[in-house]
């Protein structure tokens, strides 16, 4: 059987290697670091750079496609789904990362059609990962299969979280709540790479059980919610049920016990999704 979009997925391959040589170069150079939302959601000229880069070669190659793009969303394109091709692209995940040399730092580009991931590109730069997901097809890093952990206990679990980019007190006090109850379970302990792409790629990898988070977008999880079910994890909502990419809560475990386990822990909260109709980036 021909594989309608495997041209699509081996660019964005090549597209995000591109990308991750252009974030390793601006290292090595001064970063001007400017705010969006917040003075805590940062952006720097490489991420806008990078970006372009990715959205000039799909639209030579792949005139009718689409794209949400963090930095265009941030610029005011619209982030809206449709049916069509779709590139849900994130030049940086990790900024903050990027901008202090903490060395996790992703391209992240998702495909979806009728609403659907059918592929994921996740390039950890920095430790020149390559992880790659088809839909139907596997999970893979440089190659090499990937497994979710089978682990089904969660007091011998690590568990995967970020404090986000909101410093609203109340928003604060739920992810703090969460983190309490989730530790005190007890689990084996909590990590945070600083980048939700990569975070989903060490659920994959099976060197962490489960990741959640609140206030992530569309385009930090887009790629890396079909490389975990790809690698046999499952996707929930943070109140449990199905995941909904734009609602901006994700939880991705290795297996549903364990996934339903934290979100018995969960103080769940609902920022903005990133298909409201007037919503201001944030
Ligand atoms: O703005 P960026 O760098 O593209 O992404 C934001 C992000 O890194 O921040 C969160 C940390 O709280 C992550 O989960 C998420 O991936
Ligand atoms: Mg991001
Ligand atoms: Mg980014």
């Amino acid at each position: 059987m021909t594989d309608l979009w495997q041209n699509s997925m081996d660019h964005a391959v090549a597209a995000a290697r591109r990308a991750g040589q252009v974030v390793q170069q601006a290292l090595q150079d001064d970063r001007k670091v400017m705010t969006k939302s917040s003075s805590v959601d940062l952006v720097t000229q490489t991420d806008q750079r990078v970006e372009q880069l990715i959205i000039q070669s799909v639209k030579e190659k792949f005139p009718t496609h689409r794209f949400i793009g963090e930095e265009s969303v941030a610029a005011g394109e619209p982030c809206v789904l449709t049916d069509d091709p779709t590139w849900i692209i994130d030049p940086i995940d990790g900024t903050t990362n990027f901008v202090h040399a903490f060395p996790f730092v992703a391209v992240s580009i998702g495909f979806s059609v009728n609403k659907q991931v059918e592929f994921g590109v996740v390039y950890s730069c920095l430790e020149d990962k390559m992880f790659t997901a088809r839909r139907g097809r596997g999970a893979f890093c440089n190659g090499e299969p990937l497994q979710v952990s089978h682990q089904t206990d969660i007091k011998q679990s690590i568990i995967a979280t970020e404090f986000g980019s909101s410093r609203d007190p109340e928003a604060v006090d739920k992810i703090f709540s969460s983190l309490r109850n989730v530790l005190c379970i007890p689990i084996h302990g909590v990590r945070g790479a600083g980048t939700a792409a990569v975070n989903m790629c060490l659920v994959a990898s099976g060197c962490v059980e489960a990741y959640y988070e609140t206030g992530i977008h569309v385009w930090d999880v887009a790629a890396g919610s079909l490389i975990v079910s790809e690698a046999g994890g499952v996707l929930m909502d943070t109140e449990g049920g199905e995941v909904d990419l734009m609602s901006r809560r994700i939880v991705a475990a290795n297996n549903r016990t364990i996934a339903e386990r934290i979100i018995r822990e969960i103080d769940p909260f609902s920022p903005t999704r990133d298909d409201a109709p007037s919503k201001s980036s944030q």
